[in-house]
């Protein structure tokens, strides 16, 4: 088993607020970002990479907050971490003098993350396979045992959990097989960003539709008249046989959101994502019993699967959309999975970022062969923005996420996109003043 025998983290930048992609009701000019962690071996060739998604000057923080954990992982063996994942994981989310910062939340929790996803990332390449392939292989008792239950248990023990995973195990097969051939469904963000001119979002509509598209995402919240004007665009261009959804990225207050959706209504939305504070378990509930039959969709903002147990058990949320950076990596998420399940709430990961599409791909292949066997209500994000970087490339096909093949995580970027894009040094910043 390899040792790690050092961590090294960059700050990768890019600038997508030039074209205001990704740009919503709260977050006008993004810079998609990411601290990119590797974890080195003493294996000639293996190594691990992961990342956080953050946006702009954020990254330094995480990098910093990285440089911090870095002595739960260098000096150590893969498998002194891998064979006792759980306790390990709790460790390093409770370092006493960093947990002061979370608990389990925000900026520690998502740097945590780029380093729980680069140990898996190693993981799955060091034993030849993709990370949906590793995860989907382990055994029930093994996948319990990267999860800590701490403060979960009340909704899911880990022998409820077993029970749960051994009721699908032997149709695993199955499931894998139908993937291979047809992959998972996804939808589009790419036409539905705020800042986009009407001529634009129409061009964009035609160019997925002709790619199969037929879920389409649009943001709102600015301001009900121009949300009811792009919602009109949407809907003369994709028709009315299209799904399409509304994300308010968390603008509204409780009353705002419910009367907007009263309005928005007519547009035939299957879900609003993110109506109200992320923090908010009560307003999405309320907001969920005013405004259904049209769901709540949330999650990319949510710190950690106590506040998920929460969403799920209240009925607040409708759409499970766990986020592969913003908890701690895939231990925590296999944990939120399997409480999604339990409460019969389809998962729909979220995506709108810059590598998350390629983490997603893994989360919903192992979530539907090792957890939850129906695709009902399952539909991916694909947002379609710097797929060029990465090394193991996306494979969309007919509004399919194809599965990735190649051992690992699919997070590993190109050396000249890692070179251009690093803050402030690549060729990309240095020419700018922005983000400093
Ligand atoms: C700033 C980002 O682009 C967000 O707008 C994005 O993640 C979004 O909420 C999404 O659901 O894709
Ligand atoms: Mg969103």
């Amino acid at each position: 088993m390899p040792l790690i025998t050092h961590l090294s983290v960059r700050d990768i930048r890019f600038p997508t607020s030039d074209g205001l992609h990704g740009s919503d009701a709260i977050h006008a000019d993004p810079d998609y970002s990411c601290a990119y962690v590797t974890l080195h071996t003493d294996v000639p060739g293996l190594s691990g990479d992961g990342i956080t998604f953050t946006l702009g000057r954020g990254t330094q923080l995480c990098v910093a907050v990285i440089e911090q954990l870095q002595s739960f992982v260098v000096g150590r063996s893969l498998e002194s971490i891998t064979g006792d994942f759980a306790n390990w994981w709790r460790a390093a989310c409770n370092e006493s003098q960093l947990r002061w910062l979370g608990p389990e939340r925000g900026l520690i929790h998502m740097s945590f993350a780029a380093i729980v996803n680069a140990v898996w990332d190693l993981y799955a390449k060091s034993e030849g396979k993709p990370l949906w392939k590793l995860l989907s292989d382990m055994t029930p008792d093994q996948l319990v045992s990267v999860v800590d239950f701490r403060h979960i248990s009340d909704v899911l023990t880990p022998d409820e959990a077993i029970e749960l995973l051994k009721q699908h195990e032997q149709t695993k097969a199955v499931r894998e097989a139908e993937l291979l051939s047809t992959g998972l469904p996804a939808y589009t963000t790419s036409a539905g960003w705020i800042g986009y001119s009407d001529d634009y979002r129409r061009e964009l509509c035609q160019k997925y539709l002709d790619l199969g598209f037929r879920h389409f995402k649009l943001k709102v919240g600015a301001n009900l008249a121009d949300d009811m004007h792009r919602a009109t665009i949407l809907r003369e261009e994709i028709g009315d046989e299209c799904a399409l959804m509304m994300d308010a990225n968390q603008v509204w207050d409780v009353g705002t959101a419910i009367d907007c959706m009263k309005e928005l209504a007519a547009f035939q939305p299957l879900w609003i994502e993110e109506p109200t504070s992320p923090d908010d378990v009560l307003g999405h509930a309320k907001i969920a019993r005013a405004i259904a039959p049209i769901g709540v969709a949330t999650g990319e903002a949510i710190s950690n699967r106590v506040m998920f147990k929460q969403f799920l058990e209240s009925g607040a949320m409708q759409f499970c959309q766990i986020d592969s950076c913003r908890v701690g990596g895939v231990n925590e998420l296999i944990a939120i999975m399997l409480m999604a399940t339990k409460f019969n709430v389809p998962v729909c990961p979220h995506a709108g970022g810059v590598g998350l599409c390629n983490y997603i791909q893994h989360l919903s292949a192992f979530n539907y062969i090792a957890i939850s066997p129906s695709l009902d209500k399952v539909v991916l994000e694909y947002s379609d923005h710097l797929h060029e970087h990465f090394v193991d490339r996306l494979n969309i096909q007919d509004a399919r996420y194809r599965l990735p093949t190649m051992p690992g995580y699919s997070i590993t970027m190109h050396d000249q996109s890692l070179a251009e894009h690093e803050f402030p040094q690549g060729s990309v910043w240095r020419s700018r003043k922005k983000g400093v």
